[in-house]
Order: C-alpha cells, then sequence, then structure tokens
C-alpha cells in the first residue's frame, strides 16, 4: 500500500521537477549561489556582533559629545540671547494703535500719527503736539504676524528658563483682546505663542513637561477659568484660589487647575474652553467688553538640563480689562464696581512696574492680586512685554492721553535717561552684533541636530541588526508605545509625588495643598494603602469642609492660607498653624466655610497610573523635592479633564451636582478688628480628641485655663480630627478675630468689645453655643433675585431633625432637642446652634466608626450610631439636595420669619446708624422735656445718660 503511493508521489515529483527546470535560469542560479554565499557560519556570526558592538559604541560615543556641544550651544545661545534682551531692556513697552473698524466714523487725521517704528506722535488741540517713544510702535495697519516676531525673543527666552510675562493693557475697545486672542484668521499672542513653546520645545535636545492654566481676575477675586462656574445660587462654589508664595519668591496658585498638555492642538482646545468662561459684558465702548484680567499661566518643567535657567519656569500672558473713565462709560452698578476694581488694579500694576524700573527697594507688589499673583514674573530676570493699545479716535483722546502717560510711566527709567545718538547708535551695533551671533549659534544648533538625528537612526539600525526577528518587533513596538529617555526620566520623576486622583472625583474633593503637607508619601501610596489608611479615605460618599482664612503655615510660605479639611485621610493629616505674621487677603469676605457632600463615589474605579494626576512641586536641582509641600501643583492631564468635564452637561454652564455648599462670610473689618493675635490649629491624629462640647468659656482668662487643663497652652494644642464649625468659632474667638457674638438666649456678653469675654459655649446640658454673628442664619439672599434659601446645612439639619427618630440623637455625642421648621427659622440662634452640632454629628457618622474601630484595634462595625440612624441621615442628606432651594413663595406660604430681618434687628444695636439714631432720640427728648431742665443745669450728658 506505502510502496504503491510513493510510487505515485514519485511520479508526482518528476513532473514537477520537469516543470521547474523551465524556470531555472542563469539568474535564478547566481541568486541562490549569492544566498548560500551569505549564510553566515557560526565564526561570523560572533564577528558580525562584534562589529555592531563597537559600532554602537562608537556612535553613542559620537552623540554623547554631540550632545554635549549642543549643550554648550545652548548656553551660549541663553546668554547672548538674555545680553539682547537685557539691552533692549527687560521691561519694553510696545504701542499698537487700533484701525478704525466697520461701523466707526473714520477720520481722515486722527489724533494719534505713527511717526516711525519707535515713535508716535499725538496730536493736541491748537495745533499742539506730543511726540512719545517706545520700543516698537505698531500702526493700525499692523498685521499679526508682525507684532508676534516682536514677541517671539521673549518666547525663546521661556524655553532658556526665564520667566516672563507679556500684557496687553489699554482702553476699553482698544484691541486688547484682539491681540493676545485673536481670530480663527488672525491668530494672536496666545495661540501663538503655544505653537512656538511647542515647536522649540520640540526642537530642543530635552523633554519638556508643559502645563497650561488659565484664570481671570474678576472685582479682585481669583476666578479658575478651567472650572465651570456656579451658575445657579444653589450650584456649590469651586475652591476658592489662593496666592501662595514659597521661600525662595515663587508664586503658585493654590487649587488653580493646571493640566498637561502635549501638543499645541491640547493647549488651543483648553485655551478656547477658557475664553469661554470669561466675563464679558456689553459697555457703551465695546459690545464684548472683558470685564476682568484674563491670565494665561503656561509652566514648562524640563528636568536635567544645566543649561536651563531654571528647571521649571512660565509664561503668563495676561488680557488685562480696559481701562475706563467712568465718567465716559457712565457705568452704575456692577459695571462701575468692575470698571473700578479693574482701574485699580491697573494702577497697582503701573506702581509695580515703575518701581521696578527705577530700582527701588520697595515693590509695592501686594497692593492688588494681579500684582501679586505676577510677583515672580516681573522684575528680577523675567522678561515683560507691555503692549499699550490705543485708539485712533478723536472722540477717545483723553483716554489715549491716560494710556500712553500710563506707559510713559512703565518705561520712565528710559525717559529719565535719555539716550544721546552716539549711545543709542553703539547700542544698536551692539544688539546687531549679538543677533547675529544668535542665528549662528541657531545654524549650528540645527546642523548639530541633524547630526544627532542621523547617528540616533544609525544607533537604532544597528539595535535592530543584532537582534532577532522575534526581538525586533518587540523594540518597535517598544518604541511606539514608551515614551524617548528622556521623558521616561521625567516621568520618574514626577513619580516621585504623583497624586493618585480619580478622574471622576470632583476636584473640591481631591486632597489639598495642606492635606499633602504631612508625607508626600502617603501621597504616594494611595492606590496601595493599607486598609487602616485607606479607611480614612471614605469610599462611600466624600465629604469636604474647607474653611478660608487668613493663616500662615509653620513652613515659611507666606501666604492667605486656605485650610481644607475633609474626612478624607489626606485631609486628616493636614498641619495647619497661624502665626502672627499672616497677611490678610487683600479683598477677603474670606471666611469662608464651605461645606460640600458629594454623592457616592467609588475610588476603586480610581487611578490606573494613566489617570494619576502628576503633582509637581518645584523641584529642586539635585532633584529631590521641595520641603515646602504648599507650593505644588496639581497637574491633570487634559485628556483627564476633558473628560471631567464632558460628564458635565455644559462646560459653559453648571453641571447640577447632587452637591451642597454653606458658605458663609465674615466681614473682613471683623477678621482685621484685632489682627494682632492669631490662633495656631495643628492638626495631629495622634492626639486624643479636644472636646469642645464640654468647655464652658466665660472669658479669656477662663478659656486659657480650660486649655491649660487639656495640657495644653493655646499655640500647641492639637486636635484629633477635623475641627467642626464649631471648632472654628472657638478658635477665632481665641484669637480676637471675630466680632463679639450678637445677644442671644441664656447668653451672657460681658464686654461687647472683647470677642473672647462675650463668647458663651456650653455643652448640650448647660445650653447653647455661641458661634459668631453670622447674619444669614440659615437663609441667604443672592443678587438680582427675589429669592432666598436656606442654606443646606440648616434645611439637613431641619430634615434630620423632622424626620429622625430621638434615639439617633441621643446615640450622638450631642443631645439636642430637634427643632421643626417653625421653630429653627424663627429662632435662628438655635438653629446655628443645631448646625455646628449636626457637624459634629455628621463627622462621627461618617468617620466615627472606622476611628474607633482602629483606636480600639478590633472590630470596625464599632459605631456611635446605630445602622438605621445612619441610613436615616444619609437619606435626609440625600433629601436635602433635592430640596434645599427655599422660593420666596415658600417662605410665604409656610409664613416663614425671616431670619435676615431677624439678624438685622440683632445688628441693629451696633453700628453709626444706631448712635445717630440715639442722637436724634436724644435731641427730641431734649426738645420734649422742656427747656426747663435746662434752665435748672443739666446739660445733654443728663439726658444722655436718661436715654441708656
Ligand atoms: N488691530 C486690529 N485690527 C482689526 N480689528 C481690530 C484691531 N484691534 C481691535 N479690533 C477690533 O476692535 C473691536 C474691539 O476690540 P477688542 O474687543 O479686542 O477690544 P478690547 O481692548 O479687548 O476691549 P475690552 O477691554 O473692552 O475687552 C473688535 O471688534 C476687534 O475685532
Amino acid at each position: 500500500m506505502n510502496s504503491k503511493k510513493s510510487i505515485h508521489n514519485l511520479a508526482e515529483t518528476i513532473h514537477s521537477l520537469l516543470g521547474f527546470k523551465s524556470r531555472l535560469n542563469s539568474t535564478w542560479v547566481k541568486s541562490v549561489c549569492d544566498i548560500i554565499k551569505n549564510i553566515p557560519h557560526e565564526g561570523s556570526i560572533g564577528n558580525k556582533c562584534e562589529e555592531s558592538a563597537t559600532d554602537s559604541s562608537k556612535i553613542k560615543e559620537e552623540l554623547a559629545a554631540l550632545t554635549d556641544c549642543i549643550n554648550q550651544l545652548n548656553i551660549q545661545r541663553r546668554q547672548v540671547l538674555n545680553d539682547l534682551l537685557d539691552l533692549k531692556g527687560n521691561i519694553r513697552v510696545f504701542c499698537r494703535v487700533r484701525p478704525f473698524t466697520l461701523g466707526e466714523h473714520i477720520e481722515r487725521s486722527g489724533p494719534v500719527v505713527a511717526l516711525d517704528t519707535g515713535s508716535l506722535l499725538l496730536k493736541l488741540a491748537d495745533n499742539k503736539s506730543k511726540r512719545y517713544t517706545f520700543d516698537k510702535v505698531f500702526h493700525p495697519g499692523s498685521s499679526q504676524d508682525e507684532v508676534f516676531s516682536e514677541v517671539e525673543p521673549v518666547i525663546k527666552s521661556v524655553v532658556d528658563g526665564y520667566n516672563a510675562c507679556i500684557f496687553a493693557y489699554g482702553q476699553t475697545g482698544t484691541g486688547k483682546t484682539f491681540t493676545m486672542e485673536g481670530t480663527s484668521d488672525s491668530p494672536g499672542i496666545v495661540p501663538r505663542t503655544i505653537e512656538a513653546l511647542f515647536k522649540q520645545t520640540a526642537e530642543s535636545n530635552h523633554t519638556f513637561l508643559v502645563t497650561f492654566s488659565m484664570l481671570e481676575i474678576y472685582l479682585g477675586n481669583l476666578k479658575d477659568l478651567l472650572v465651570p462656574q456656579p451658575m445657579r445660587p444653589t450650584d456649590p462654589l469651586p475652591p476658592c484660589l489662593s496666592i501662595q508664595s514659597d521661600p525662595k519668591g515663587a508664586i503658585e496658585i493654590e487649587n488653580l487647575v493646571t493640566i498637561q498638555v502635549s501638543d499645541f492642538n491640547q493647549a488651543l482646545k483648553l485655551y478656547r474652553l477658557g475664553c469661554r468662561l470669561r466675563s464679558t459684558a456689553s459697555t457703551n465702548s465695546n459690545a464684548t467688553s472683558s470685564r476682568s484680567h484674563c491670565m494665561i499661566r503656561i509652566s514648562i518643567t524640563c528636568f536635567n538640563a544645566p543649561e536651563r535657567r531654571r528647571e521649571t519656569n512660565k509664561i503668563w500672558l495676561v488680557d488685562l480689562g480696559g481701562s475706563e473713565r467712568v465718567m465716559k462709560t457712565k457705568a452704575w452698578g456692577r459695571r462701575l464696581d468692575e470698571g473700578k476694581a479693574i482701574n485699580l488694579s491697573l494702577s497697582a500694576l503701573g506702581d509695580v512696574i515703575n518701581a521696578l524700573q527705577r530700582n527701588k527697594n520697595h515693590i509695592p507688589y501686594r497692593n492688588s492680586k494681579l500684582t501679586r499673583v505676577l510677583k515672580d514674573s516681573l522684575g528680577d530676570d523675567s522678561k515683560t512685554l507691555m503692549l499699550v493699545h490705543v485708539s485712533p479716535k478723536e472722540e477717545d483722546l483723553c483716554e489715549t492721553i491716560c494710556s500712553l502717560n500710563f506707559a510713559t510711566r512703565v518705561k520712565s527709567v528710559h525717559l529719565g535717561h535719555e539716550e544721546s545718538n552716539e549711545v543709542r547708535s553703539h547700542k544698536e551695533a551692539v544688539m546687531k552684533n549679538l543677533q547675529q551671533k544668535i542665528e549662528k549659534i541657531e545654524d549650528e544648533r540645527q546642523h548639530m541636530r541633524r547630526k544627532i538625528k542621523r547617528l540616533k537612526d544609525k544607533l537604532e539600525g544597528l539595535t535592530r541588526t543584532g537582534l532577532s526577528l522575534e526581538e525586533q518587533v518587540q523594540l518597535s513596538q517598544l518604541s511606539t508605545e514608551e515614551p524617548p529617555p528622556d521623558l521616561d526620566f521625567t516621568k520618574n520623576r514626577i513619580g516621585n509625588v504623583i497624586t493618585a486622583l480619580p478622574s471622576q472625583l470632583p476636584r473640591f474633593m481631591r486632597s489639598t495643598i495642606c492635606s499633602r503637607r504631612k508625607s508626600g508619601k502617603e501621597h504616594q501610596t494611595s492606590v496601595g494603602r493599607d486598609p487602616v489608611h485607606s479607611r480614612r479615605r471614605r469610599q462611600s460618599s466624600q465629604r469636604a469642609e474647607s474653611v478660608t482664612f487668613p493663616v500662615k503655615n509653620n513652613s515659611e510660605c507666606n501666604s492667605d492660607r486656605s485650610i481644607s479639611r475633609s474626612t478624607c485621610a489626606v485631609e486628616l493629616n493636614m498641619k495647619a498653624s497661624i502665626d502672627n505674621d499672616t497677611e490678610y487677603s487683600q479683598d477677603t469676605s474670606e471666611f469662608d466655610i464651605k461645606m460640600v457632600v458629594f454623592p457616592e463615589q467609588n475610588i476603586s474605579q480610581v487611578t490606573s497610573n494613566h489617570q494619576m494626576t502628576a503633582q509637581v512641586g518645584h523641584l529642586e536641582k539635585n532633584g529631590s523635592r521641595k520641603s515646602n509641600k504648599c507650593c505644588s501643583t496639581k497637574i491633570l492631564k487634559v485628556d483627564q479633564w476633558l473628560d471631567l468635564r464632558k460628564s458635565e452637561p455644559s462646560i459653559s454652564g453648571y453641571a447640577p451636582r447632587n452637591d451642597w455648599v454653606l458658605d458663609i462670610p465674615i466681614s473682613e473689618k471683623k477678621q482685621r478688628s484685632n489682627g494682632q493675635k492669631k490662633t495656631e490649629i495643628l492638626w495631629n491624629e495622634k492626639v486624643s480628641t479636644y472636646d469642645f462640647a464640654t468647655q464652658r468659656i466665660h472669658s479669656k482668662k477662663e478659656k486659657r485655663a480650660t486649655l491649660e487643663v487639656a495640657g495644653r497652652s493655646v499655640s500647641e494644642r492639637v486636635v484629633d480630627k477635623p475641627p467642626t464649625l464649631k471648632d472654628l468659632f472657638v478658635e477665632e474667638s481665641i484669637s480676637n478675630f471675630i466680632s463679639p457674638p450678637h445677644a442671644t438666649r441664656g447668653q451672657t456678653t460681658e464686654h461687647p468689645q472683647d470677642s473672647l469675654d462675650g463668647l458663651l459655649i456650653e455643652d448640650n446640658q448647660g445650653g447653647s453655643l455661641s458661634p459668631p454673628d453670622f447674619c444669614c442664619d440659615g437663609l441667604e439672599q443672592f443678587d438680582n433675585e427675589n429669592e432666598f434659601y436656606a442654606t443646606p446645612m440648616v434645611q439637613a439639619i431641619n430634615d434630620t431633625a423632622q424626620s429622625s427618630d430621638s434615639s439617633m440623637l441621643k446615640n450622638s455625642r450631642y443631645q439636642f432637642s430637634p427643632p421643626d421648621m417653625d421653630n429653627w427659622i424663627s429662632n435662628s440662634q438655635e438653629i446655628f446652634d443645631v448646625s455646628a452640632l449636626a457637624s459634629e454629628l455628621e463627622w462621627y457618622h461618617e468617620k466615627a466608626p472606622s476611628k474607633m474601630a482602629t483606636e480600639v484595634g478590633g472590630n470596625e462595625d464599632v459605631s456611635p450610631l446605630s445602622q438605621s440612624s445612619q441610613k436615616e441621615i444619609r437619606q435626609n442628606l440625600c433629601r436635602l439636595k433635592s430640596q434645599r432651594a427655599l422660593s420666596m413663595d415658600d417662605i410665604k406660604q409656610k409664613d416663614l420669619k425671616m431670619p435676615l430681618i431677624e439678624s438685622q434687628e440683632i445688628t441693629q444695636n451696633k453700628g453709626a446708624c444706631y448712635i445717630l439714631k440715639q442722637k436724634v432720640q436724644i435731641s427730641w427728648a431734649s426738645a420734649l422735656l422742656g427747656l426747663g431742665f435746662l434752665d435748672l443745669g443739666f446739660d445733654h450728658d443728663f439726658f444722655y445718660g436718661l436715654v441708656l
């Protein structure tokens, strides 16, 4: 059978060979011979490997030499460019004259005439004129390209590691936004700068980490433009931005969203989104007038590049609000306030630049938020560019003169020391020389870069040929997936400070700067935390409370501090303190208490490494993280951020969430009233609870004694949990920040001037708690809206009180009788007492089970509250989210007494009006009681005494 088959196969084989023979020609034979010749025998394979190894090591050496060389060139370029910019002036002022726009009456010869590239003539009345000189003058026909070509050296300087700042200044409607933002056809400085930065970093032999942030200063407040703003009064507020400075003077803005961008398009997308959230309004001068200062910050970080001036530096691109004369714009109300705020900060900016130009010892940075934010980007070796915009119209002559005078003041040194022609021409020659040098260096750098690229390609080829096919495939896969070595290095460095953040968590819930103070390491390990630690970050729901008040922490960080507290572990670990040098925020009503409750979040969804938020602090040159953690910056990946935004219905609107916010401002006046003494709050979980509920404090003296009994002095006191509202009240009282509490039931106010003396805190059995004088007492009223709504906490309490079983309340640490709706409305003070207690109660509800379990080291189910009680609270809180708004109708229907009115009654016993009223009464009394008394020798003091 088998032989039969093989015979059959043989026939087939012979047949196929015959067919094959027809194809055998000389070419085929030759190629087969070549293949045989080239088949490596054992010895030759080894030789080849050795050859390629030597080749690759040679190439590597060559590459190293070239890299050294290009680094040297980078240093040279940096120095020469810096010399050039120094000669030109680190603070440069350009002037741009706007063309007549459509619809404007075109005047033949406007009052402003650009004479040449550096001067401008202003025609005044009576054939008088004034000449202004600037570093550059752009006439109305100048294109965006021309403008940017003058700006570009500053961008190069930024790549070299210098901080920079570019402003657009001018009267409203003169083209600032046009210059900075531009249009889709002719993009302005911002998009061009972003593009140029990416282009130049790509050309560099290093890898850069670029981040993007955008904010505006509106009415003296910082507002993050990458975070949707609340549209309705009931929407939760985004976190406060606060300006921080580290010991070296670097400025960081706490809570500002910082997004890592890897290309121009990503950054542009963010910029466009930010622009949509800007505050604009129609004014008499401009239909879409910017009512704020819009500030774009692009930070770049590059490790391992000693030739750069700094490891991390930034450029600010600022579209300033339009300066305006109120008389002319006829602004009123909010527009007037905006105009005033803008003018004030512009004037502060002028002062700062002027002081810098004159090398004054004191630079008044602290006079406005604008100058404080820009502090490290103005002066020193930072590059500053101001583009002053003027209108060509006759009717704007006054504003034009103001703007030009401002610009002249900014560059006053130049005017003060008017250069002679000789000096000027010498300077120009030197500048030309430097310019040529730069160009030469640039050519060399290009040449080197090409060489390096060629060698790298060669090396890659060699590496590939030395590998098996399988290895080559793997290598090619790796090279497409993995970042270049430099980037890898960068990532490792960032990895040291990486923060595991859930992409879906609202940003309020992310750890704050304070929370990171305790340990950077704890933060890093959040992914694989041990159960005890991870328990502290609640998985079922998130609750954060943040309190902003002027504090200064123990590190040398000098700033307005925002202490955020949360039930998150990271928040618990924060250490905040106040010392005597705390400086107050300028515009504050900054005693804000915010309370945010978030719906259930599954933190297990969190944090693959890709989703992580990298937190890059200012890293020291040796690569270690700075000890000062307060100035670290959260960096989000752009996709991650966009995902966050996508989950919200509208980027420009606010995504209604089930969050709630309690925001209670205390007037700045109160904070400042006795600001010499400040309280230090230290947070330390190791120390046992400081039980405020059992403290009865009648006077300063007694308070101190109480604290001493607790074994600590005031300044050393530590607490093991986030302070409650009540705690903070006491802190405030100790530090004399608050005004005397208003007279309330069962409360004795001994010395109204002395806030502490007037404070009475009792436990539940004893009486009432006395928080500071929050006039809103549970209802808040909003501008332009005939609507009051209950602050969530109060309503939560009400809900809880109405529906809860009394056992729940009894089980809690505090006992209080649940007031009904009418009760809490009519007795606002009680509500506040209750709200403070509820804060505690809630804390216990959320934290105590795990906390107690940890402490007793046993059963995690140990809880001061029963399961049903916990459920109850949750339900109430959920209900609250949907029910928190109380319209005016609601109030009327329920015949509620408005607490605001009640508060006014309370507060009307104070202040100038009250004294005035008294005086009027006295006068009337004098008149009525008759002059007879006067005749008897009684004077006004007598009557005054009678009335009092
Ligand atoms: N150089 C220019 N070329 C063409 N159009 C310009 C130029 N400068 C300004 N404009 C136009 O003038 C109008 C007002 O400009 P823009 O809104 O930029 O002023 P602004 O100074 O930013 O005003 P505000 O301070 O009120 O925001 C716009 O319609 C803009 O397109």
